[in-house]
């Protein structure tokens, strides 16, 4: 192995990890990363996200929880991408039923209707499947993802959008779970509803065909890397429509019917 090739490509990533880290606070996006080293792979991606969560850590910020991204054709077909990818929010970046959240602490935020699972035992890869995946879940709440991008204008591949956490700004979910059983999710009905209009309905279906699958997906991703799913930790499954933009003053829902919701503000 070439070290010194290496290590400048190191230098590169870990130099990516610190710009998206600067954004996150001055919310000045950053340039697409994707033409910044030569050959970009997924897994330099992955590098330059798994920096970023080592640093925040380091700085005392609390796990909640993953969310996996890009399981649902309408976000595939809007990110014009073929396959999932996963991210990670601290407790302090989870949101209940009712809150007001500021715009302002957004670049250019989205949101997305989905299930919020919280685990009642740990999964950890690999070789989770499907039927491993259903009965770790202790809970299923309505959930939004907040997603935000800290490339400019949101021009992003899927190496940018890995690098930047699969683009995951914050997370709302709901207090009270949805009463249903997770063997019955691919039949389940969720719109987004933003000031008032129907902007998008999907089924758990279009969920990579079940929702539960993203979970099994990421417990035998991240299981390959020695990491599992604890219990207690929320893991978002995907979106189940495309995601749309919010601004201060915009209401979101995510209305499962008579099965529940979750409403968020956006303020100031
Ligand atoms: C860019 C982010 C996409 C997701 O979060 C999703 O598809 O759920």
């Amino acid at each position: 192995m070439n070290t010194s090739i290496t290590s400048s490509r190191k230098a590169v990533l870990d130099g990516l990890a610190d710009e998206l880290l600067a954004a996150t606070v001055s919310l000045v996006p950053v340039a697409p990363l994707r033409d910044r080293l030569q050959g970009m792979t997924l897994s330099d991606s992955y590098d330059v996200q798994n920096s970023q969560l080592e640093q925040h850590l380091a700085n005392g910020r609390v796990l909640a929880g993953r969310k996996v991204g890009l399981t649902s054709v309408a976000m595939q077909r809007q990110l014009g991408v073929d396959s999932p990818d996963f991210g990670f929010f601290f407790e302090d970046m989870v949101h209940h039923d009712g809150a007001r959240i500021p715009a302002s602490t957004f670049i250019q935020p989205k949101v997305e209707p989905e299930f919020g699972f919280v685990l009642k035992e740990s999964l950890q890869g690999p070789g989770i499947t499907l039927e491993q995946a259903a009965a770790a879940i202790g809970a299923i709440y309505p959930a939004i993802e907040i997603i935000d991008s800290r490339i400019t204008d949101w021009d992003i591949k899927l190496v940018d959008t890995v690098a930047d956490n699969a683009s995951c700004g914050a997370i709302a979910v709901g207090t009270t779970p949805l009463d249903i059983d997770p063997a019955d999710l691919q039949d389940v009905t969720c719109s987004l509803v933003i000031d008032g209009e129907v902007t998008g309905t999907g089924t758990g279906a279009d969920v990579m065909g079940n929702p539960v699958a993203p979970l099994a997906w990421l417990a035998n991703v991240l299981g390959e890397q020695g990491v599992a799913l604890e219990a207690g930790q929320l893991v978002l499954p995907g979106s189940f429509t495309a995601a749309m933009p919010v601004v201060t003053d915009s209401t979101a829902t995510a209305d499962f019917g008579p099965l529940g919701s979750l409403t968020i503000h956006f303020t100031d």
